[in-house]
């Protein structure tokens, strides 16, 4: 093997965040041959000093498979490679879209569809029904980001055992990414026991920046975790995200359906594509295999009638979704075979079919 040989193979690890590859990224030097093996430089970015590790071993893998020895020096970017770097991925994320400047997801033509999931009232299980959905829709092979607006009871984090906070080459933020999925949320950047209690504009700016500045690149499917009931965030949502087509989570409770309503009549005022109603909570399958109705029954179908929309997927209760919520490892990929995640993956399947809503409206502009 020559030093040209193993550079082409090291060069397709792929960088875990960014997701291209280090040749593509120009963050490998050349490999240099030196006595009993070989040496190369990885070149990291500011905050990526931590991924050094994962980097490195898969390097080494590669090595080790070829049977060659390789050393593995880190190098600090100069700031002439940041500035380099920082522009390739500029161009991956926004583009001009006459005098302004969009983030490629929300540009005309963009093949991202955007997703809304939303609730009346807190605590039905939207965001974990967020999560199950994307990791469905990563699952069958799509490209998937999660953006969690739900500013003041943020969980994504959590819920993806994600740690690493995003990290910032030039004015390009990285979004964390787990289990293939690229995620933003205000979380990243408050403790965790701290109440959010910026206001409106300050909130308004956050998901401005989300939206703009985050190298999401042109990802398949941007699932949203919106705030319960329609607040100021979903209205600026509704603003930026003009492609967003909403799913409105409810339980089979009277009560919630009955909420849950409210909030999906609004959102049809602010002219939100409703596209359909999920159920969670649905019921709870004991040992002796029979459904148990813990929270009642039909909320979901009544609601969808109601809306006339189609009701997409009722989500039993499981002690697992809820386990792996916690430790921040999702169900659909912990136990693929549970009969939660083979609902999730046919909700997204059905997602999928229905297409994108066809609504674009190009006086919405962030910027
Ligand atoms: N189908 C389910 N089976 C078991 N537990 C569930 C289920 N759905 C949600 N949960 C649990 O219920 C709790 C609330 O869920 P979640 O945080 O997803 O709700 P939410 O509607 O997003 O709430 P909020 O708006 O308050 O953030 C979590 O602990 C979650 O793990």
């Amino acid at each position: 093997m020559n030093t040209q040989e193993l550079y082409s193979h090291l060069g397709k690890v792929v960088e875990p965040d960014i997701l291209e590859s280090l040749a593509d990224l120009e963050m490998i030097s050349q490999v240099t041959k030196k006595l009993g093996g070989y040496s190369v430089e990885l070149l990291t970015y500011p905050a990526n000093g931590g991924y050094f590790d994962p980097i490195a071993d898969q390097m080494e893998q590669i090595a080790q498979e070829y049977g060659v020895p390789l050393e593995i020096k880190a190098r600090a970017m100069t700031d002439a490679e940041i500035k380099k770097l920082e522009s390739h991925l500029l161009d991956k994320t926004l583009i001009k879209d006459g005098e302004n400047r969009v983030n490629r997801l929300m540009a005309p033509g963009s093949r991202t569809r955007v997703l809304g999931f939303s609730s009346g009232k807190g605590g039905v299980g939207k965001s974990s029904v967020t999560v199950g959905v994307a990791s469905a829709l990563a699952r069958r092979g799509h490209s998937v980001g999660i953006l969690d607006a739900d500013v003041y009871g943020f969980s994504i984090p959590r819920m993806l055992g994600a740690v690493r906070p995003p990290s910032l080459i030039g004015k390009v933020m990285i979004p964390p990414v787990r289990f293939g999925i690229k995620t933003m949320s205000v979380g990243y950047f408050v403790a965790d026991d701290t109440p959010v209690i910026w206001r409106g504009p300050m909130l308004h700016k956050a998901l401005e920046q989300f939206l703009l500045d985050v190298f999401w690149g042109e990802i398949d499917y941007l699932c949203v975790d919106l705030p319960p009931g329609t607040g100021d965030v979903t209205l600026s949502l509704a603003e930026y995200l003009p492609k967003i087509e909403t799913f409105v989570v409810t339980t089979p409770q009277d009560a919630a359906e009955r909420v849950a309503q409210r909030s999906a009549l609004a959102a049809r005022k602010l002219k939100l594509p409703l596209r359909g109603v999920i159920e969670n909570m649905s019921y709870f399958r004991g040992d002796d295999k029979k459904r148990y109705d813990i929270f009642g029954k039909g909320g979901g179908e009544s609601l969808a009638q109601s809306l006339e929309l189609p009701l997409i997927g009722t989500i039993p209760i499981e002690i697992a979704l809820r386990e792996g919520g916690d430790v921040g490892n999702p169900i659909v990929f912990a136990s693929p075979e549970s009969e939660v995640s083979v609902e999730f993956m046919r909700i997204a399947q059905v997602i999928e079919a229905m297409g994108p809503a066809r609504i674009y409206k190009s006086e919405l502009k962030v910027r």
